[in-house]
C-alpha cells in the first residue's frame, strides 16, 4: 500500500489529518437510507414505484396514485400506509428502522389528485425516532400516521406465535389461475361466473396464492379467516424500509374483508372501509419473497368489524403483528359511501 500510487478521494481533511479513500471504496459512503432514486424507473416493480414520493421540501413529499394501481375506486387504503411510511422513513436516521405504526383513515382518498405527504419530527431520540404524518388533498388532511423507529439493538428472544401448516406457494393457483377456473367451475352459480368473465382484470403489484381451495364467493357465507402467501411482483431495491414499507401496502389489500365473511349471502352489497390500522414489525424479512399472512376476525358489532393477522417468513419466523378496525355496511343504493368528498 505505503508504494503503491491508487485513485482516491479526500474525504476529511484538518491541520494534523488528512483521511483517503480509496476509489473503489467510495461506496461505502453513500446513504444507506431508504430507497433513495429520485426518479421512477421502469425497472423499479410497480409496488416500489406506487410508493415512490417525490421531495418538496424538508418534510414535505408528494405521492401520486399511478395509473396501473389497484383503486377500489377511491385512494387504497394501503397506499396511504405505505406512501406515509416511506415519507415518515425518508425523514429518519437511516440506522433507525419503522418497528410500529397506528394509522387512521379519515376521509375517501381523490385518486386523481397528488397527496401530500407532511411529516412532523415529533421526537430524534438515541435508540428511537418518533414521526407523524399527515396525508392532505384539497387542504384537507385525508389520513392521518404515527410511526415509531428503532436502531438495532440486541435483546431477549422468544416467538410462541407458530407458524400454521399450509401448501408451499408454488402448489397453490395464482389469482390469474384461480380467476380462470372459477369461469368455468360448474359448482358456482352461473350470475358469479358471469360477473368474474365480465369484470375488467387488473393484475395487482402484489402476487397472492389462498392456502386454502375453497369454492365460497362474496354471496356465500365462509368462516372470518383466510390465510394466504403473498409477495411482490418483481425484485425490490435491498432497502429493510422498502421492504417493511411494501408489507404496510399488502396488509391492506384483503384484511378487512375476512369480517365479512359469515355474513355474505345472496344479493348482499355491502359499503366497507378502512377505518384504522395498526402494525408492528418483529423481524427483518423481504416482501419480495413469499411471506404468509394469517387473518383472523375475532368480532364484528355496532358496525365495526375487527381484524387481525400475524405475517411469517417461509421458515416460520413472526415478522410482523397486526390490527384493523373497519367499518361494516350494507350498502344503502346506489352505493355512494366511497366517493371522495374533498
Ligand atoms: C375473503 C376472500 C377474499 C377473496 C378476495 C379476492 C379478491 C379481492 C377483491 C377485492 C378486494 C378489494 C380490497 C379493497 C380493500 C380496500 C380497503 C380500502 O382501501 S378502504 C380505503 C381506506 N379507508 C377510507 O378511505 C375511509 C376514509 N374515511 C371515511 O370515509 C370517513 O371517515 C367515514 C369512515 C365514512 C366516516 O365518516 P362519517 O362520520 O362522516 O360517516 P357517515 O356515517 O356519516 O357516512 C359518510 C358518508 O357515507 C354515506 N354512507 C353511510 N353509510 C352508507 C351506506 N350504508 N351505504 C352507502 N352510503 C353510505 C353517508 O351517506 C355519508 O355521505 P353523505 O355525507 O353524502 O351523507
Amino acid at each position: 500500500m505505503a508504494s503503491s500510487t491508487q485513485p482516491a478521494d479526500v474525504i476529511a481533511l484538518s491541520k494534523l489529518t488528512c483521511l483517503l479513500l480509496p476509489k473503489e471504496h467510495t461506496n461505502l459512503l453513500e446513504s444507506k437510507s431508504i430507497w433513495s432514486a429520485d426518479e421512477t424507473h421502469e425497472k423499479f416493480s410497480l409496488a416500489e414505484r406506487i410508493l415512490h414520493l417525490d421531495p418538496v421540501e424538508v418534510n414535505i413529499f408528494q405521492g401520486i396514485t399511478l395509473p396501473d394501481a389497484p383503486k377500489f375506486g377511491k385512494v387504497f387504503g394501503g397506499q396511504f400506509i405505505g406512501q406515509a411510511l416511506a415519507a415518515a422513513s425518508k425523514t429518519v436516521d437511516c440506522l433507525k428502522i419503522v418497528h410500529s405504526l397506528h394509522a387512521y383513515f379519515l376521509l375517501i382518498g381523490d385518486f386523481n389528485m397528488p397527496i401530500t405527504y407532511q411529516v412532523h419530527r415529533v421526537r430524534d431520540g438515541k435508540s428511537f425516532a418518533t414521526r407523524r404524518v399527515e396525508a392532505i388533498q384539497n387542504g384537507n388532511v385525508v389520513f392521518t400516521l404515527l410511526a415509531s423507529f428503532q436502531k438495532e439493538e440486541g435483546g431477549f428472544n422468544h416467538q410462541v406465535a407458530e407458524m400454521p401448516s399450509v401448501p408451499n406457494p408454488e402448489e397453490l393457483l395464482s389469482m390469474e389461475e384461480l380467476r380462470e377456473r372459477r369461469i368455468i367451475d360448474p359448482r358456482l352459480p352461473r350470475t358469479y361466473r358471469n360477473k368474474v368473465a365480465s369484470r375488467e382484470y387488473v393484475p395487482w403489484p402484489i402476487e397472492i396464492r389462498f392456502c386454502e381451495h375453497n369454492t365460497s364467493t362474496n354471496q356465500t357465507k365462509s368462516p372470518p379467516s383466510l390465510r394466504y402467501w403473498f409477495r411482490a411482483k418483481g425484485k425490490l431495491s435491498d432497502d429493510q424500509a422498502l421492504h417493511r414499507c411494501v408489507a404496510a401496502y399488502t396488509s391492506d389489500l384483503i384484511f378487512l374483508q375476512v369480517s365479512l365473511n359469515p355474513h355474505r349471502e345472496k344479493g348482499l352489497k355491502s359499503a366497507s372501509v378502512s377505518l384504522d390500522h395498526s402494525m408492528w414489525f418483529h423481524r427483518p424479512f423481504r416482501a419480495d419473497d413469499w411471506v404468509l399472512y394469517v387473518i383472523n376476525s375475532p368480532s364484528a358489532h355496532g358496525a365495526r368489524g375487527f381484524v387481525s393477522g400475524q405475517m411469517f417468513t417461509r421458515n416460520g419466523e413472526l415478522i410482523v403483528s397486526l390490527t384493523q378496525e373497519g367499518l361494516l355496511r350494507r350498502a344503502r343504493s346506489p352505493v355512494s359511501a366511497a366517493k371522495p368528498k374533498l
